[in-house]
């Protein structure tokens, strides 16, 4: 089973995205997507093989967003494509079945089209409107994640679903009940004060209906 809980970098330098993945780690995140945007391909492969050392150190995941040959190249766990990215289709075809492949959904019909092409877990959202992205999608709510993971079930569309965009603790019992699989975060986690606490309440309401 995918981890519930996903950590989104965040950081305009290196060392900022060091910092701030560093502190999640530290604090039991065991997934993290490294999201550095637009920076030189130089910086993003330096941050990307710090990025590579660390997870390997705590156990955790490490996807890379949007750019499947640094995801390569790195031998990341993963890579995760937007709808304006590579095709998962196409992503597939190189990455084989080894890795973990994730896309961006906004709608029902997103997350058909990528099961069909082969991948693994969607980021389903935004929920709400957050400033971590620019050109967001429009934003769905909880009517949305309800409608769509109802038409999910309707299907038989079988894949985890995470949900994204401005996500707080006091989000989660509701966004659960939809039959979500989990969520992805990023500046809720880099903004705690206090992460340990937060990702250990995050994980009790992610957990909370599992049988182990
Ligand atoms: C888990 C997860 N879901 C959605 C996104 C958004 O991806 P994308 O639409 O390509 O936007 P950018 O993150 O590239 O700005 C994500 N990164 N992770
Ligand atoms: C990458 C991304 N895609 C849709 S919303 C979002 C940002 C998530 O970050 P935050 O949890 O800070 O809203
Ligand atoms: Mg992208």
């Amino acid at each position: 089973m995918y981890h519930k809980l996903q950590y989104i970098s965040q950081g305009n330098t290196i060392e900022e995205q060091l910092y701030n993945i560093h502190q999640a780690l530290d604090a039991g995140c065991d997934w993290i997507q490294m999201r550095f945007k637009n920076q030189t391909i130089k910086d993003t492969f330096t941050l990307a093989d710090a990025v590579k050392i660390l997870c390997e150190e705590y156990l955790a995941n490490f996807i890379v967003n949007d750019n499947l040959y640094l995801a390569q190249q790195v031998a990341a766990d993963g890579v995760h494509l937007g709808l304006t990215d590579m095709k998962i289709k196409e992503a597939r075809a190189i990455l084989g079945n080894t890795k973990i492949i994730g896309g961006t959904a906004n709608t029902f019909e997103d997350i058909e089209n990528h099961a069909k092409n082969g991948c693994d877990y969607i980021g389903l959202g935004p929920y709400r409107f957050t400033k971590t992205k620019e050109k967001l999608s429009p934003i769905l709510g909880l009517s949305g994640y309800i409608a769509i993971i109802e038409k999910m079930k309707h299907n038989n569309l079988k894949i985890p679903v995470y949900a994204i965009g401005g996500i707080v603790l006091e989000d989660i019992d509701q966004l659960m009940q939809t039959g979500i699989h989990g969520i992805a975060v990023s500046g809720l986690i880099t903004k705690s004060e206090n992460q340990e606490k937060l990702i250990q309440q995050l994980n009790e309401k992610l957990y909370a209906n599992v049988i182990v």
